[in-house]
């Protein structure tokens, strides 16, 4: 018999889907180790969710295969069901129903449920059990999502933005889930903009655009950068107390030399990356004082995953919707 343990939770082979003439996801490959939290990460329109509608069955591939736990989504769709845990975007309940209510009609659907009240209150539902779906906010709303997503022990978990609108505590108890899920062997594929999320989560990470793979690896290996010195590997951000003057972007990247890349964040934030080392950072203070321009914050750190995000998706800032110039 074949091993479960070798087979990936998830493979996606050349999947092309188009919208009109528009392809969404254009020949895209990735695969999903199982007992593994994956995140698949990309701009807004780069073919996440499409890409995951397909593995769950909502979808049919257009160009080819999907296979979920060794089944294909649409044809095994009933053996797949009871198997897998879905939170989509924008989670579908029926408007008037109370919280409690529809997670115990979720429950129902299961041969071997989790303890609905253990549940709801470790996902913080206990006080708006009552509250009519369309009554909850837009984190309860989420919260309730992933409860429903997770009530049926499944094996493998689709999060979409699992995180998105909710509130610092609501994101960390998320994260403890998704973590105690995968050390029980479960398997979890997430998207997030958040991309600490992914950092801080992940063991796997794809990051697509315009439907395509462009990076895949573990955040380590993303982060690490093509070469071994400490230029690639680190990154120097200035963070100062009143808006950058006019052209500060072109005149702190002329004070640096070459080989180093400035970036402005927002108004008020630059990264430096390239050069990035004790001397770079030096010269930024030197700059800093020659311009009569008072930082917040310098500091010298690792490259972080949304800096690679911004390198290699040329550069929205997803967290705060800041542009990269
Ligand atoms: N039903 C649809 N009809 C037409 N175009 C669609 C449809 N669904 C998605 N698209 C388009 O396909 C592309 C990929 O969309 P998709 O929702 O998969 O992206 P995404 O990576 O999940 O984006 P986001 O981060 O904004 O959720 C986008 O350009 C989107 O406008």
């Amino acid at each position: 018999m074949e091993s479960s343990v070798a087979r990936p939770a998830v493979e996606v082979r050349d999947l092309r889907m188009t919208y009109g003439d528009k392809a969404a996801v254009d020949g895209l490959s990735l695969s999903v180790a199982s007992g593994s939290i994956t995140a698949v990460l990309g701009p807004n329109g780069a073919g996440k969710t499409t890409t995951l509608e397909t593995c769950e069955g909502y979808r049919r591939p257009q160009q080819g295969t999907v296979r979920v736990l060794g089944l294909d989504p649409i044809a095994d769709r009933k053996r797949l069901l009871p198997r897998i845990g879905v939170m989509l975007q924008g989670q579908g309940a029926w408007s008037g129903v109370r919280a409690m209510e529809m997670l115990k009609h979720i429950a129902r659907l299961h041969a071997h449920p989790l303890d609905v009240d253990y549940l709801a209150e470790r996902l913080g539902l206990g006080e708006c059990g009552r509250t009519p779906y369309r009554r909850l906010s837009g984190g309860q709303q989420q919260r309730l999502g992933l409860a429903m997503a997770l009530v049926g022990r499944p094996e493998l978990v689709f999060v979409d933005e699992p995180t998105a609108g909710m509130d610092p505590q609501g994101r960390r108890t998320t994260w403890e889930l998704l973590r105690e899920l995968r050390a029980d062997g479960v398997t979890v594929v997430l998207t997030t903009h958040y991309l600490e999320e992914a950092e801080e989560l992940a063991d796997q990470v794809h990051i697509i655009d315009r439907g395509r793979m462009i990076a895949s690896g573990t955040p380590l290996e993303l982060t690490r950068g093509p070469g071994n010195g400490m230029s690639a590997t680190a990154t120097v951000r200035l963070v100062v107390t009143k808006p950058f003057p006019p052209g500060a972007r072109e005149s702190l990247r002329k004070a640096l030399g070459e080989d180093t890349e400035v970036t402005l964040l927002d108004e008020r934030s630059m990264r430096v990356t390239g050069r990035a080392d004790p001397t770079t950072l030096a010269k930024v203070s030197r700059w800093c004082e020659e311009n009569d321009v008072l930082p917040e914050s310098l500091t010298l750190g690792r490259r972080s995953l949304e800096d690679v995000f911004l390198d290699l998706t040329g550069g929205i800032a997803l967290t705060d919707g800041v542009e990269h110039v």
